[in-house]
């Protein structure tokens, strides 16, 4: 295996289900050691694409390696199986066995002895926060501990590249940091990390790099900063229509912005100063809140398809 190669690179990679295309010839490179993640909204093809690179689902067209070694290849369950964790989306913890069992048995499972799945449950309890969860039932957890159990599950191997799909998705705000804060750990650790998520503020904190997706295609793929940067104005003002839709005078006040985006709750108006154009919504709509707020990753992906994430 050579160490050069990226951890993932897919070319023209491709998933069909009957007539309909979920992955749609995409092709990307996940360096060593970064945190790569997959943004988009429902059924944009993130899951099929994670499911494709653990080989949980076939390759219908194009090429998918994964630490150099062509998945197609007849060695790669036993070469690279082993160095990928997966922390799928569903929860499939058995809820009847303690937390400590849990990871036995998957420490057994991947051919540790006796002794060293001991060993190797303690270090993953101290490091999921679960050490005083350890003899209690799964079905005693949290939302938040039993993701972060996944998450210790998914580590059994100490593998070199770790897959999450939604990692924090239904949890608060707490224990989304809980999460997040194990998955720097990693990071540390240069462990690569490849994750889907639907919100943007997780993609912006935790990834190197994002790709976007829409209907199976990638529709960019950059850093954080770097899809942000071609955001057509850098700052944004949000206008409310919780209190209703914009009288037809609030037209020449739009018409002062860059470009106008028409949410179902709000209207964006994209700017380069918001000061001046605040102060005359605020004056003009009283009904109509405004909110000034920097260009996102939401705003990007608006440009980019002209749908909302959660649209
Ligand atoms: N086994 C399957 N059979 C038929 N269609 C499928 C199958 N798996 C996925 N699809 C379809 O492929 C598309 C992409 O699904 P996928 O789960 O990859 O999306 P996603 O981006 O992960 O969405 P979500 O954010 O909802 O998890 C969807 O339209 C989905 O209905």
């Amino acid at each position: 295996m050579n160490n050069e190669q990226p951890a993932v690179l897919a070319r023209g990679l491709r998933r069909t289900f009957g007539e309909f295309v979920a992955v749609d010839g995409i092709d990307f490179e996940i360096e060593r050691g970064e945190c790569f993640g997959f943004l988009g909204p429902n059924g944009a093809g993130k899951t099929t694409t994670m499911r494709m690179i653990y080989r949980a689902s076939p390759v219908d067209a194009g090429r998918l390696e994964v630490l150099g070694l062509d998945a197609a290849s007849g060695d790669f369950d036993r070469q690279i199986k082993a160095q990928m964790g997966v922390v799928a989306q569903e929860d499939n913890l058995d809820t009847e066995t303690t937390v400590r069992e849990n990871l036995l048995v998957f420490c057994r499972f991947y051919g540790l002895s006796r002794t060293e799945a001991a060993r190797r449950a303690d270090e993953l309890l101290a490091f999921a926060g679960l050490v005083e969860k350890a003899d209690q039932r799964v079905q005693a957890l949290s939302g938040g501990m039993k993701r972060r159990l996944m998450i210790a599950r998914g580590l059994i191997s100490r593998p070199r590249i770790v897959i999450l799909d939604e990692p924090s998705t239904g949890l608060d705000p707490r224990a989304r940091q809980n999460v997040w804060d194990g998955l720097a750990r990693l990071r540390e650790d240069n462990v690569t990390l490849v994750l889907t998520t639907h919100y943007m503020d997780e993609a912006e904190r935790l990834c190197d790099r994002i790709a976007i997706m829409d209907r199976g295609r990638i529709v960019a793929c950059d850093s954080p900063a770097g899809l942000i940067a071609r955001c057509s104005a850098p700052q944004v003002i949000e206008l409310s229509l919780r209190r209703g839709p914009l009288p037809d005078r609030a037209q020449p006040l739009l018409d002062r912005a860059l470009r106008v985006e028409h949410l179902r709750d709000r209207v964006l108006l994209y700017v380069d100063t918001p000061e001046a154009l605040v102060g005359d919504l605020t004056r003009e709509l009283p009904d109509h809140p405004a909110m000034v707020r920097r260009a996102s990753l939401e705003d990007v992906f608006l440009e980019l398809t002209g749908r909302g994430l959660e649209d």
